[in-house]
């Protein structure tokens, strides 16, 4: 059972296997939403791979400040922005996530392809060890719920490294539930190049909220 609140979003009650979580409305991306992530993408590449002489610089910053504060007034609480939930976008929208795209989502399983981009160098062309397992949980909550799986939070998270994981490379990673113990979802995936090389595997332990836990 649930309640609709004052904000738009519904309120759970403990029959509900969404812990304290509110059910949020989609919010719909509008015709140019798309195209201001991908540019938005574009300025987090070119911010840690340009090097900008002060003059030119501190116009740039300056504009940056003034799109900065065009947005701001349009800011809204969680679940009400078309970040992270419009699936037909790379990343479902959100610049947090890995502009990937998901292009299977079912009971068996998640796929989502796409590529590491400047913006996610670690060292020496490859990727930073550490957006590897942004990709891996962020495919292991879809993972739970294709699963038809209750709301669930990451309990651990094991990332094999197998090989270098290059930039500007299609990539895929496919991610299922292995195995379900009451409220525990054991799930697991694997990261490969499209000629099948492994790049990396990850194990995950996704546990089911109980009533009331954020
Ligand atoms: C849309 C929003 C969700 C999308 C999910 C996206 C994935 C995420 O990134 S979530 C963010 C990262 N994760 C978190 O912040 C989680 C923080 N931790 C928590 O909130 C709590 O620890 C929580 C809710 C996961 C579990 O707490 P609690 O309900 O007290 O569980 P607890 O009773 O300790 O454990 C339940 C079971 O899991 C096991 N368990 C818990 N943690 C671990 C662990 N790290 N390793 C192994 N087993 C564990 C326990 O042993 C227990 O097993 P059993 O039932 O067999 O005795």
């Amino acid at each position: 059972m649930s309640e609709q609140t004052a904000d738009g979003t519904e309120s759970v009650t403990d029959g509900e296997k969404r812990g304290g979580f509110p059910r949020f409305r989609h919010t719909p991306a509008g015709p140019d939403f798309g195209r201001f992530v991908e540019a938005m993408r574009r300025l987090q590449d070119l911010a840690v791979s340009t090097n900008v002489p002060d003059d030119v610089l501190a116009d740039i910053a300056t504009q940056a400040e003034e799109l900065a504060d065009r947005l701001t007034p349009y800011e809204v609480p969680e679940g009400k922005s078309p970040a992270g939930s419009n699936i037909q976008l790379p990343g479902r929208g959100s610049l947090l996530m890995l502009p990937w795209m998901v292009e299977k989502f079912d009971t068996e399983g998640v796929r989502s392809t796409g590529v590491f981009r400047r913006y996610h160098l670690g060292g020496n062309g490859a990727a930073h060890g550490g957006v590897l397992p942004l990709l891996f949980d962020d495919v292991f909550g879809m993972t739970v719920h294709a699963g038809g799986r209750p709301i669930s939070r990451t309990g651990y998270l094991h990332i094999n490294y197998r090989a270098i994981t290059p930039l500007n490379t299609q990539l895929v990673i496919e991610g299922k539930v292995d195995r379900v113990e009451g409220r525990k979802t054991f799930v697991s995936a694997r990261l490969t190049d499209l000629d099948g090389k492994l790049l990396a595997d990850g194990e995950a332990l996704m546990i089911e909220l109980l009533p009331g836990q954020p």
